[in-house]
C-alpha cells in the first residue's frame, strides 16, 4: 500500500520541493513517528531539504557531520542504523520537535539510513519517534526496502532540476556544492528570494554588468558571490573592492596598480585589482561612496577596457565583468551631483533590487535556524533554539539592519544565555528578553504622557539626542556614515554633534 503511494508520486509530475516533502509526509504517517527528515550531504555538512514534524527553522540549519555522531554513524553504514532509547549519542534534533513547541521533548527512538544516488552518497533519511521501542526489526527492514524508492525520487528530482537549468541556459546545480558555495550560501525560501535567485542565474550567464541594490545587511555581497559562482567566469577570481574604504589618494594605485617609484612608498611594481580580476569578476561594494575623482578614472577604464598602472605608460587590456552594489539611492546621488550619470548608466545595465528582511518574513525562521545552529556549534552547546514568543518577537521587529542585524541579535542572545547560567549540556531556549531587540521599538510617547523634564529642556534634548545616536550606531555596527544616513544627517554634522554631546 505504502509502496503504491510512493510509486504513484514518483511517476506524477510534481515540483521537486513538493515531491520530496510529500515523500517525508508519507513516510511519517506510515511509520507513525514524530519526525522524518531528508538531509543532503554537502561535503562535511548535511542540509535538510524536507522535514516533517520538526520546527520549520530546521530547514535553515546546516549540520556539521563531525559534530553529530548519530548522523556520522548513519552515513558510515550502507544498512539502516537504529539508536534505541538508551543511546548515549546526542540527537541532532534535541529541542527541535514541532509537536510540543514550548517544551523540551527528548527524542526516544530513532533510526536512519544513508542514501546513494548513481553510486555516490547523496545524504541520509532520519526518523524520530517520541515513544520508546517504536521501531522494531520489521520497521528497520522496511526502511531498508523503502530507501530504494526514496533514492529513485531523489534521482528524478535531480534530473528535473538539471533539465530546468538547461532550459534556462544556466549551469546545472547538481554536484556543484563547493566550499565557497557553502560558506556563502543564501538561506531562504520566500517567493521574493526564489525569484531573485532565478534572475541571478539567468543574468549570470551573460556578460552584463549587474548592480545590486538594497538596504544594509540584505546580503548584497552574498548575491554578488552567487552571481560569480554561477557565471562562466566561476573558475577565475572574484575580486572584492570596498569603495567606502578606498581613500581617494590610494584609489588609483589600488584599482589599477603602480610601477616602481610611481610615488614615495611604491617600492616595487604592483598590479591593481582590475588586473587581479582579469578573466573574472570585479565586485565594487558600496559603489555610491566612490569619490568623484575616482569615478572619472573608473569610467575611463570601463570605456577603453584598458588600464594603465600609475607611473607607467604601458596600456594593458583587461577582461573584467563588473558587479557593483550599493545601499544608496544612486539616481538621487546623480541628481545631487554626487555620482556621475555616465558611470551610473554603465553600472546599472542590469539592476537587481534585493528586498529588505521585513518584506520577506517567511525567510526569517530559516535564517534564525541557520544562525542558531552556527552559534550552537561555535559555543559547543547541545541544543539551541528560540522560544515561540522569541520567534514572534523576531517576526514583529522591523530589522533596519536586516540579516546582519538578525545574525548579531542571535549571537548576542546565545552568549547572554550562557552568561546567565545556561549549561552547555542543556537544551538552551532563547526567551524574548534575551534578544534585546533595540528599544523593542519604544514608540514616541503620546504627548499627554510626557513628564516635564526635571533637568530642564536643554539637557533633556541632549539626552534624547545621545540616545538616538547610540541607537543608530548600534544598529549600524558602529559605522558613523551609515548611522548619519539613518538619522538623515550629514556625516560631518553627526561627528560634530557627537563631539558636543560627549559621545566621542
Ligand atoms: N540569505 C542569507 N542567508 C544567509 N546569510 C545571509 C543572507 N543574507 C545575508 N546574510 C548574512 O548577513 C550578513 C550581511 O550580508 P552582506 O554583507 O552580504 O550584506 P550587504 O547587503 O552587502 O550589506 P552592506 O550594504 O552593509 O555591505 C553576512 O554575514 C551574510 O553572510
Amino acid at each position: 500500500m505504502l509502496d503504491a503511494v510512493l510509486f504513484a508520486d514518483l511517476v506524477t509530475e510534481l515540483p521537486s520541493a513538493v515531491r520530496l516533502q510529500r515523500l517525508v509526509n508519507t513516510l511519517r504517517s506510515h511509520f507513525g513517528c514524530g519526525a522524518v527528515a531528508l538531509l543532503q550531504l554537502q561535503q562535511a555538512q548535511l542540509k535538510p531539504v524536507a522535514v516533517q514534524g520538526l520546527l520549520r527553522e530546521t530547514l535553515g540549519r546546516r549540520f556539521q557531520v563531525a559534530q553529530h555522531p548519530r548522523l556520522a554513524a548513519i552515513l558510515a553504514s550502507r544498512q539502516p542504523v537504529r539508536f534505541p532509547p538508551g543511546s548515549e549519542l546526542p540527537d541532532p534534533y534535541d529541542g527541535l520537535l514541532a509537536e510540543q513547541p514550548g517544551a523540551v521533548v527528548p527524542v526516544h527512538d530513532c533510526m536512519g539510513v544513508s542514501l546513494y544516488v548513481e553510486g555516490r552518497c547523496w545524504g541520509v533519511l532520519t526518523l524520530d519517534a517520541l515513544s520508546p521501542a517504536n521501531f522494531d526489526a520489521l520497521a528497520v527492514l522496511q526502511l531498508q526496502q523503502l530507501s530504494l524508492l526514496v533514492e529513485a525520487a531523489i534521482r528524478i528530482t535531480e534530473l528535473e532540476q538539471a533539465n530546468r537549468a538547461l532550459r534556462q541556459g544556466g549551469l546545472p546545480t547538481v554536484g556543484t556544492s563547493t566550499t565557497a558555495a557553502q560558506q556563502y550560501e543564501i538561506i531562504g525560501q520566500s517567493p521574493a528570494l526564489q525569484q531573485i535567485l532565478q534572475e541571478l542565474d539567468v543574468v549570470a550567464g551573460s556578460e552584463l554588468p549587474v548592480l545590486l541594490l538594497g538596504e544594509t545587511g540584505v546580503g548584497k555581497e552574498l548575491f554578488a558571490r552567487q552571481l560569480h559562482r554561477r557565471s562562466g567566469r566561476a573558475e577565475r577570481p572574484m575580486i572584492y573592492v570596498n569603495c567606502a574604504a578606498l581613500p581617494e589618494s590610494l584609489a588609483e594605485s589600488e584599482l589599477f596598480g603602480h610601477s616602481k617609484g610611481a610615488f614615495s612608498g611604491a617600492l616595487s611594481e604592483r598590479a591593481g585589482r582590475f588586473e587581479a580580476a582579469d578573466g573574472g569578476t570585479l565586485f565594487l561594494d558600496e559603489v555610491g561612496e566612490l569619490a568623484l575623482s575616482v569615478q572619472a578614472k573608473l569610467l575611463r577604464v570601463l570605456q577603453n577596457g584598458e588600464i594603465q598602472r600609475l607611473g607607467s605608460d604601458k596600456l594593458r587590456r583587461v577582461n573584467v565583468r563588473l558587479v557593483a552594489a550599493t545601499n544608496r539611492d544612486l539616481q538621487q546621488q546623480v541628481k545631487q551631483g554626487e555620482f556621475r550619470a555616465d558611470l551610473y548608466h554603465r553600472l546599472s545595465v542590469y539592476p537587481i533590487p534585493i528586498p529588505p528582511l521585513r518584506e520577506r518574513s517567511e525567510d526569517l525562521p530559516l535564517l534564525a535556524g541557520h544562525f542558531l545552529e552556527q552559534n550552537r556549534s561555535r559555543l559547543g552547546l547541545r541544543s539551541l533554539r528560540l522560544a515561540p514568543a522569541a520567534e514572534l518577537a523576531l517576526l514583529g521587529y522591523h530589522w533596519p539592519g536586516n540579516i546582519r542585524e538578525l545574525e548579531h541579535v542571535i549571537s548576542r542572545a546565545a552568549i547572554k544565555a550562557l552568561s546567565q547560567g545556561a549549561q552547555r549540556s542543556d537544551i538552551v531556549i532563547l526567551q524574548p528578553e534575551l534578544l534585546d531587540l533595540p528599544g523593542s521599538q519604544p514608540q514616541a510617547p503620546a504627548l499627554e504622557h510626557i513628564e516635564l523634564p526635571v533637568q530642564g529642556l536643554k539637557q533633556a534634548v541632549n539626552q534624547f539626542q545621545q540616545q538616538l545616536i547610540r541607537q543608530a550606531l548600534q544598529q549600524h555596527q558602529q559605522c558613523w556614515s551609515k548611522a548619519a544616513r539613518a538619522l538623515q544627517l550629514d556625516a560631518s554634522n553627526l561627528h560634530k554633534l557627537a563631539q558636543r554631546l560627549g559621545l566621542k
